[in-house]
């Protein structure tokens, strides 16, 4: 049986169990469980804290993970990202009040405060930087103005929390992270229970990523349009009984349908559909 860490709180938790039901894993019915087996799909669950994730997955007891890329770096556990997932995106960045600082080389002899002790050490001794790091459970926002530091380094998505403590990011961002999929360094990447699970995973980003698109156009205008819609492999082109039709079938990104759709009407192509893709295997 497969054994799978999963998210049991914050923001990564509420997407990942989406994702894991998109691809077709029974999910837990209520907040407070902390593991459960789908006997189906031969897989147990085991809901833990998001920080807590690398280190079970380093030590072996559980396969696979998924926490955020930032949670990975900071635990320092030994483990790798196999598969990044698209949600929970933010940058790690340093904030200060105005004309505290314009580079991490102003950081030298002043108190950073964060949660993510081991990226922000780990990004001062990098830069050669002699700072020190406070440690904050959350709400570290607030430390700048209690006097507890005189600069923060935190997870930045909206730039809403920074804006209402009246702080600003300075210097370069420290790192972009997203939730990730992780498993035990040099673990065996060809074990057929996680390469399904992987598969699944990336059946739902497709998914969620292209759309399918029909159209008809003229065999004269089948090169141009084709060059539209080049689809993952090749577009699937089938006879129309009206002789000089062909009926085309693609893939396209999501994001770009409505200006494809528009190019091709442009071009002469009719009959435009997209439709949605609910679940797929490259
Ligand atoms: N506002 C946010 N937008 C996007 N991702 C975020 C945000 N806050 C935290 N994250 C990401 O969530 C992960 C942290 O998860 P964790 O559950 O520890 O913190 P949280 O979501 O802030 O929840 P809480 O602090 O309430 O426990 C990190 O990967 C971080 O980058
Ligand atoms: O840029 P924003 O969109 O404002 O998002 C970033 C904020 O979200 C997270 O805080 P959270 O609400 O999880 O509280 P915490 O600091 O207690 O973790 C993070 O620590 C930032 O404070
Ligand atoms: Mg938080």
């Amino acid at each position: 049986m497969l054994r799978i860490a999963v998210p049991n709180k914050g923001s990564l938790s509420g997407p990942a169990a989406e994702m894991l039901h998109e691809a077709g894993y029974q999910q837990r019915r209520e907040s407070k469980e902390l593991r459960i087996v789908d006997p189906v799909n031969e897989v147990e669950f085991f809901y833990l804290r998001p920080r807590d994730i690398a280190i079970y997955v380093a030590s072996g007891r559980l396969d696979v993970g998924i926490t955020g890329r930032d949670l990975l770096i900071d635990s320092g556990a030994d483990a790798e990202e196999i598969l990044p997932l698209g949600f929970a995106r933010s940058t790690f960045r340093f904030a200060a009040k105005p004309g505290t600082a314009n580079g991490v080389e102003d950081l030298k002899g002043k108190t950073v405060a964060t949660s993510y002790e081991g990226i922000v050490a780990g990004h001062l001794t990098d830069s050669g930087v002699d700072a020190s790091v406070v440690h904050l459970d959350g709400a570290v926002e607030t430390a700048i103005e209690l006097g507890v530091a005189e600069v923060i380094a935190d997870v930045v998505e909206t730039g809403t929390s920074l804006r209402n403590a009246g702080l600003e990011v300075f210097g370069e961002p420290i790192m972009k992270s997203e939730a990730i999929v992780i498993r035990r360094t040099g673990a065996d990447g060809e074990e057929p229970k996680v390469q399904q699970f992987l598969r699944r995973l990336q059946g739902v980003l497709v998914a969620r990523t292209y759309v399918m698109m029909d159209y008809d156009c003229r065999v004269e205008q089948l090169e141009k349009a084709v060059a539209l819609t080049p689809g993952l492999e090749s577009p699937t082109v089938s006879p129309l009984h009206n002789e000089g039709w062909v009926a085309v079938r693609a893939m396209v990104p999501a994001k770009e349908a409505q200006r494809i759709m528009d190019d091709l009407y442009a071009i002469g192509a009719r009959a435009i559909l997209t439709t949605a893709i609910h679940a797929c295997r490259l």
